[in-house]
């Protein structure tokens, strides 16, 4: 470490004072040459980000645009037909959302609906999940609830925190239309409604893609509406679309303030001045960081209980966008960028211990939040507050990682208001795109997430092979034996499970 750190820290320190962020690169180990040597291949990404903004195939693989960014600026878009999309889905959802607060548009027996269960999963739970907790208070219009895996105690978990059913909205969210564990939930909301009663179809709505099974199955069962998903968003980068809007606008949150913090931070990404953007100087740290091969982990610490589910949400934004095994030339490397993180100061009651003497595989962003708390607050110790503590934790920690050679970045936000949140995805977005050509390759498929669907598909059609064979014996036999009168012995192992299975049933 530079012994002069106040001079590294003037000298790196990024200020965006239109979003309210700092970002502070100086306990970055990198030597003084380091942005100089990346400074071709950062304007290449800028190249490369320029064209996807302006509708290139930034999606080869599924020959798809690349549009989240269009969301924010909608006259961005390629086509007058897009902009005029996104502009009235805004639209849409503002006024769908006040008929819903007024109770024009209102739950059986004229009740006003109150509570929002959203049905989803990945990209179309995970960013509503933490805008949600992010910016949610007692005083919301609605209080939300998530569906987000085919977990059946998990979901009468749910179901028992909702209670009366009658003045739920029920928000089913799943691009593809396909998907099987918001397919489950959505069955298993529509058993409990049934025992309730109601009539879940006048209850729902759906967020999905033009023409998918979920949407014909809403416009059969006459659902209240639906909101349209677009090809050119990807799931994991759709929160500033309806997946996101839609919950957020219903739960009282101001989206408008969300899209403008998103949509300011995309202009001040844009800059080819890569000292100037904090995104690039992002990406440029996780490129020097991992050695541009994911070499160490990235450790999110957010000293803000509200960004609780922030590391979460980044986990699919980066690991599902660079952990790839091909780059864009196709050339078999393994890419990938791992995330982990709670919060602090909690986490340094669990794993900092390691962070900072053990295994030396991470680096930490830390996120600062200026403002303590809505109001005043009392002293703990003579002159100092809960909050200062909070600070002195976060200050503390990263002295203390850096004074054994652990590097970290700290990113500083005034407040946590809808701005902020929208900022700080856009600065994601955008650092995990810049990143992507930084490394070569796409960021916006996920070809590996295939694998796992089928095999969970496979096993589906094997269990109910194993159910047809076992109901004709009294006796159960073997799991070879199982395996063998049906024909797969080489799946001894999966029949074995599947028969444990059935017996604790
Ligand atoms: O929105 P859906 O089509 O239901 O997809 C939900 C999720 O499914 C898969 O796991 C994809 O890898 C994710 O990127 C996606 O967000």
């Amino acid at each position: 470490m530079p012994t002069n750190t106040w001079n590294r820290f003037q000298q790196h320190l990024c200020h965006c004072p239109e979003i309210g962020l700092w970002l502070d690169i100086s306990r970055m180990n990198f030597d003084d040459e380091f942005l100089n040597r990346m400074e071709p291949a950062m304007q290449q990404a800028f190249d490369a980000m320029l064209a996807l903004e302006q509708g290139s195939i930034a999606n080869p693989d599924e020959g798809r645009m690349v549009g989240h960014y269009w969301l924010r600026t909608p006259t961005l878009a390629p086509t007058p037909e897009i902009q005029q999309q996104i502009e009235s889905t805004v639209d849409l959802i503002e006024s769908f959302s006040a008929d819903i607060h007024s109770g024009k548009i209102c739950a059986p027996g004229n009740k006003t609906f109150t509570k929002l269960l959203i049905i989803g999963i990945g990209g179309s739970a995970l960013g509503p999940q933490f805008v949600a907790d992010a910016l949610g208070n007692s005083t919301d219009k609605m209080t939300p609830y998530f569906l987000d895996n085919t977990d059946p105690d998990g979901m009468d978990r749910v179901f028992s925190q909702i209670g009366n059913l009658s003045d739920c909205l029920v928000i089913v969210i799943s691009k593809s239309g396909s998907t099987k564990e918001t397919r489950n939930g959505m069955l298993e909301a529509q058993a409990a409604w049934q025992r309730a009663g109601l009539d879940f179809s006048k209850q729902a709505v759906a967020i999905t893609g033009n023409g998918s099974q979920l949407d014909k199955l809403a416009v059969a069962e006459g659902w209240i509406t639906r909101f349209p998903m677009w090809d050119w968003v990807g799931g994991r980068t759709s929160v500033t679309s309806a997946v996101g809007l839609l919950p957020a606008a219903l739960q009282g949150i101001n989206i408008r303030e969300l899209l403008r913090g998103a949509q300011t931070c995309d202009q001040i990404t844009r800059s080819r001045i890569a000292t100037f953007n904090p995104a690039s100087l992002m990406a440029l740290m996780w490129h020097h960081a991992t050695g541009g091969n994911g070499d160490k982990d990235m450790v999110m610490l957010p000293y803000k209980d509200r960004l609780l589910l922030f590391s979460r949400y980044l986990q699919q934004l980066i690991m599902e966008s660079i952990g790839k095994q091909l780059d864009l030339d196709g050339n078999v490397v393994g890419q990938g960028l791992t995330v982990y993180g709670n919060k602090g100061s909690t986490d340094q009651h669990a794993y900092v211990q390691q962070l900072r003497e053990g295994v030396h595989n991470f680096f930490v962003t830390f996120i600062e939040v200026l403002q303590d708390r809505q109001g005043s607050s009392m002293q703990v110790e003579q002159g100092v507050t809960s909050g200062d503590f909070l600070f002195g934790f976060l200050y503390g920690t990263r002295q203390a990682l850096s004074e054994k050679g652990r590097e970290s970045m700290t990113i500083t936000v005034e407040r946590i208001d809808a701005a902020t949140i929208g900022a700080l995805i856009a600065l994601f977005e955008r650092t995990v795109g810049l990143y992507a050509s930084l490394v070569n390759i796409n960021a916006y498929h996920q070809p590996g997430v295939e694998a796992g669907k089928k095999a969970a598909g496979t096993v589906i059609e094997l269990q109910k092979k194993v159910q047809a064979f076992v109901q004709g014996h009294a006796d159960l036999p073997s799991p070879e034996k199982v395996a063998e009168a049906i024909g797969v012995p080489e799946q001894v192992e999966i029949v074995y499970a599947i028969l444990r299975r059935l017996q604790s049933h």
